[in-house]
């Protein structure tokens, strides 16, 4: 790595560099890019953007992302059962602010003030509702934008991972999914060594997730998003449930990614006073409105000139709560209105500074582009006011790092400097190969195929570790094979026995369509929550994700059934001579089975869990009585199309034809019976009224159920994740 210049202060370096790194990129209005200081380096050096396939520069490098948003209002219109009517509730109240990179942003308040609703609405997940303005250096964006998304993380409270993986294989898994495969392996690896050393996970590398302690947890919930080096992070409430030692561990994290040029902000409960000082900017809500928004440092004077004094030795969190829940005697308009003022006058200050600066920087012969590339840089804005401080060192850095740049692209090859410019010439030199990087970094995540073998490689390993509850799915249609079995040992083959085949036919569609249906409600709500975490921060798309899952649970089940079968089957005798007769009830059973689960995934993506658990086995049994002992034409008319969708009755009423239909020979009737009334199975069958059925029907009705209940269920997946 090559050091181009020592720096010893972080905003000269951000401010310096972003004066010759600035390219017009058309490409799109928020690719603004500058260089980070390397962390890991004594002595806060530069480093050299061609080095740009180096692992750990890509990953210091860091687009500066300023957030500033307008008079933003929430609002949510529910239907309010009293008054018979949609009622709307507007929760932000027109709020303002900025949340700057390379800052750490606390946003406080009292419960049900507003915090996660303006983290929700800041990062786009919520979006339905949402008036104002955000900009994202100084571009009006909508947070709803992919290319937000792209920019942004969001980390909730609780942390969802999987428990049965290590930490080196939820980062790869990141890692592959993020980044794709056209970086090496090597690279990643490196990668998460890196990030894995910034957090303090390193020493956990081949733990469980689920063998963390809660600090752990959420430092590895920081990890894995930023393998893809989000610029932003929102973090919600990161220091919940931590004890005060991981609470303050957690903070110095964040405060050192802000250092590396990230925006950082989360919302937090009651800090300690040590930990509130960790904070560079805090911004306050109060039933969504702001009532402080500013330096931390500056909290205590601001409260002062609102003649609301802290007590000495006081904490000033405390105190800012107290003063939010209504305590010391405050006036909520005169506090909101002052912090509205105060916003707006430090931005209007950070404008006088910026004009201050342009007009030193224009001054400087050597780099005259400067003053034009910072205007397209506001986020350097944020840093006017050290950049001011340090000045004559800055303007120093900047002078030299350019020459210091030129002089090394000189040498390598010679270049035809057509704008005779150096700033340009460094410019170029600088942009082209860090464009590149971003790109490795952000854009080329892995293709559909290999998300859906990543995604389904990680259910196999969770499988494999998990076992006891496949072995207890497994275990399950096993022993109630063997109780059915010998239940109804014998049954298959004699005229006498036939009405208890036909109980032991209706008990395995009814077994099968509840264990396809109940494995995969009860699941499949848990897997939502982290479905869409993962997906809103841009891990994997939805398809690959619900065929991976598809992938396992359909042979998985297939399998359960077929063993059941095999050995209730052959217990039962009813593995005639005509093997195509098993053949058929097998299939026959098997789509029932999937069928069932087919509408277990839609449930349980439909539904609440505990509602889906409920209405899970109502609707079976709802379908089930449909075809049991009951002809078509005695249904009531209102309820005939109940009959013609019910896949359980498609299953019974095939299996019941693929053991007594298809022209099968009279049965046996032992020496010992007097009379053998359903001797021949034709007779049984019109005697259930049953005699008609045609066996594609039945295959087609269920493979068309299966077909649209995932459809559906796809359908019902992408709006639960898209509406916001
Ligand atoms: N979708 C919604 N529908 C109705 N009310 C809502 C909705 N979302 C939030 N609220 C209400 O908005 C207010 C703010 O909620 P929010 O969750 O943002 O508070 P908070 O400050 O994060 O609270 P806490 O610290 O307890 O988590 C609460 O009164 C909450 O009931």
């Amino acid at each position: 790595m090559t050091v181009i210049q020592d720096v010893k202060s972080t905003d000269a370096c951000v401010a310096g560099i972003n004066c010759c790194s600035n390219t017009a990129n058309s490409e799109t209005s928020i690719d603004k890019s500058s260089v980070c200081v390397n962390p890991s380096s004594t002595s806060n050096v530069l480093y050299k953007p061609s080095n740009y396939d180096n692992w750990e520069s890509n990953f210091n490098l860091c687009k500066q992302i300023d957030i500033e948003f307008e008079n933003v209002k929430y609002t949510v219109r529910k239907f309010n059962f009293h008054e018979r009517k949609f009622v709307t509730k507007e929760i932000l109240h027109g709020i303002s602010g900025a949340f700057r990179a390379g800052e750490l942003t606390a946003i406080m308040g009292p419960s049900g003030s507003g915090k996660s609703t303006l983290l929700n609405v800041m990062t786009g997940f919520r979006a339905t509702g949402v008036t104002g303005t955000i900009c994202v250096n100084g571009d009006p964006i909508s947070t709803n934008s992919p290319s937000f998304r792209e920019l942004s993380c969001y980390i909730h409270q609780d942390d969802l991972l999987r428990p049965l993986m290590t930490i080196g294989e939820t980062m790869m898994l990141a890692a592959h999914l993020k980044l794709g495969f056209s970086t090496s392996k090597e690279y990643k690896q490196n990668l998460i060594k890196h990030i894995l050393a910034l957090l303090g996970l390193e020493h956990r590398y081949h733990v469980f997730a689920g063998k963390l302690s809660g600090g752990q947890k959420k430092r590895l919930a920081i990890a894995l998003e930023l393998i893809s080096n989000p610029p932003v992070l929102f973090l919600d409430e990161p220091t919940t449930g931590l004890d005060s030692s991981s609470c303050s561990q957690c903070v110095s994290l964040l405060k050192k990614l802000a250092s590396l040029g990230h925006t950082i902000v989360c919302t937090i409960h009651q800090p300690s006073a040590l930990i509130f000082e960790m904070f560079d900017k805090l911004y306050t809500v109060v039933d969504g409105n702001c009532i402080y928004q500013g330096p931390v440092r500056e909290l205590v004077p601001f409260l002062e000139g609102q003649d609301l004094v802290c007590p000495s030795y006081h904490n000033p969190a405390d105190f800012l709560l107290e003063v939010a829940v209504g305590e010391h005697d405050r006036d909520l308009v005169k506090l909101i209105n002052a912090a509205n003022k105060k916003y707006h006058e430090d931005a209007d200050n950070q404008q006088i500074n910026v004009q201050r600066l342009l007009s030193r920087i224009k001054s400087n012969d050597a780099c005259s582009k400067i003053a034009g590339n910072l205007k397209r840089f506001p986020n350097v804005m944020s840093k006017l006011t050290a950049f001011d401080y340090v000045k004559p060192a800055a303007d120093e850095v900047a002078l030299e790092e350019v020459k210091s740049l030129n002089a090394s692209v000189g040498t390598r090859e010679k270049l035809d400097d057509k704008d005779g410019d150096a700033c340009a010439t460094g410019r170029r030199k600088i942009n082209g190969p860090r464009n590149t990087a971003y790109k490795a970094l952000h854009t080329e995540q892995a293709s559909f195929i290999m998300q859906y073998f990543l995604l389904l490689n990680r259910i196999f390993i969770c499988a494999r570790r998990n076992y006891f509850l496949l072995l207890a799915r497994l275990m399950s249609h096993i022993v109630i094979g063997l109780v059915f079995g010998y239940l109804y040992m014998n049954v298959g083959d004699k005229a006498t026995t036939v009405l208890g085949n036909y109980v032991y036919l209706y008990g395995t569609i009814l077994l099968l369509v509840y264990t396809g249906k109940m494995a995969v409600v009860l699941t499949f709500p848990l897997e939502i929550g982290m479905l869409t975490r993962e997906h809103f921060n841009r891990w994997y798309g939805l398809t690959p994700y619900f065929l991976s899952m598809l992938s396992f649970e359909i042979p998985f089940q297939s399998i359960c059934a077929i063993i059941y079968m095999a050995i209730s089957v052959y217990l039962t005798g009813n593995n005639t001579n005509e093997c195509f007769r098993i053949y058929y009830f097998v299939v026959l059973a098997v789509l029932a089975t999937l069928s069932a689960q087919a509408w277990g995934f839609f449930v349980g993506a439909t539904l609440p869990t505990k509602l889906a658990v409920f209405l899970g086995p109502i609707l079976a049994v709802l379908f089930s009585v449909f075809g049991f002992c009951t002809r078509y034409i005695d249904i009531t008319p209102i309820f005939r199309w109940m009959w013609h969708i019910s896949y359980f009755r498609a299953g019974f009423h095939g299996a019941l034809n693929a053991i007594y239909g298809l022209e099968r020979p009279f049965l046996t009737c032992p020496d010992t019976a007097m009379y053998c009334h359903f001797r021949s199975p034709k007779v049984f069958l019109n005697y259930m009224m049953i005699s008609d059925v045609n066996m594609a029907d039945c295959v087609t009705l269920m493979v068309v159920v299966i077909v649209v209940m995932h459809i559906l269920t796809l359908i019902t997946l992408w709006h639960k994740l898209n509406k916001r």
